[in-house]
């Protein structure tokens, strides 16, 4: 059995069953980690989302922002934006089923010595804090009030951590450190303006892979493409794992036993 990790497939369909052809991935013998983002930007995303949501116990998933936007979209009021490519998935026959268990996905998986979130894993939170915090979004999903929580969870505020937060509040900023993270000042504060290399951190801020942390998890997370799989400069053992499939780099298959990556090219454009 050999379990392998992917960043974020964004609809990259065609890449995605490229990549599990090169692996020989065989469902019934390997494993798969998939760090969320299954959706959106590309033209596949539901084709995506049926062929992970088939692989069943083979594949473990977390859930990315875009995954949360196309829920809230379906689930919670949310408005499409011009840049979204989730029309197909919103219209199609088995959509309840596929979003019943995309929304039942959780916000972090651990095994082993690794852990996985879609953004990473903040310095200030322990594991075992963070799996707390992620499994409070997971009740908040999974509620009879998981429609006002997605139509509640957007925005930036508030950015800085605190253990006296409550309500919405406290879920919005469990849902932007797990899945919209990159920035973050030494208090732990979230940076949302800028999104692209390491060039472009605002002053006082650094990405959240270069601050020590008090355990040493090896951290899986995607959502980060402008990093190309790189974490120069990091004090923890962070593995980036999107390659920008969407935007015209590679979709790439981290063994987590060998460390070593397998990857496509994209497609896309
Ligand atoms: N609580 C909440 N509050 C608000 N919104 C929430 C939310 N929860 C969920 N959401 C949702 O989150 C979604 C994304 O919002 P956006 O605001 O568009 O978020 P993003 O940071 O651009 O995220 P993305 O995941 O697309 O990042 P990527 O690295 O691929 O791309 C980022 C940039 O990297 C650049 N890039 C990619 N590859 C690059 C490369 N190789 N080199 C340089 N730049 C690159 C791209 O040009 C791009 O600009 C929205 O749909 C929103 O609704």
């Amino acid at each position: 059995m050999t379990t392998y990790a992917i960043g974020d497939l964004q609809g990259c369909h065609d890449e995605f069953v490229a990549l599990l052809e090169r692996l020989s991935f065989d469902p019934r013998r390997d494993r798969l980690w998939l760090a969320g983002d299954l959706v959106n930007r590309g033209p596949g995303s539901l084709a995506c989302l049926r062929e992970v949501a088939a692989l069943g116990e083979a594949a473990r998933v977390v859930l990315g922002n875009h995954d949360l936007h196309l829920l809230a979209v379906a689930r919670g009021d949310a408005g499409l934006k011009r840049s979204d490519t989730l029309d197909a998935i919103l219209a199609a026959p088995d959509r309840e089923a596929l979003l019943d268990w995309l929304q039942s996905r959780p916000l972090l998986v651990r095994g082993g010595e690794d852990v996985m979130s879609h953004a990473g894993l903040p310095p200030h939170w322990s594991l075992a804090r963070a799996e707390a915090l992620a499994a409070e979004v997971s009740q908040a999903l999974g509620s009879e009030a998981s429609g006002a929580f997605l139509r509640d969870m957007y925005g930036n505020r508030p950015a800085c951590w605190r253990d006296d937060l409550e309500g919405i509040e406290r879920l919005r900023l469990i849902v932007n450190t797990l899945t919209r993270m990159r920035f973050i000042d030494a208090r732990g504060c979230l940076d949302f303006s800028a999104k692209e290399g390491l060039d472009s951190a605002p002053p006082g801020f650094a990405p959240w892979f270069q601050y020590p942390r008090g355990d040493a998890p090896r951290i899986l997370f995607g959502h980060w493409a402008a990093l190309e799989g790189h974490t120069p400069g990091s004090r923890v053992d962070a593995q980036a794992l999107d390659t920008g499939c969407v935007w015209g780099g590679h979709l790439t298959a981290l063994d987590l036993a060998s460390g070593e990556r397998h990857s496509v090219p994209s497609r896309q454009r």
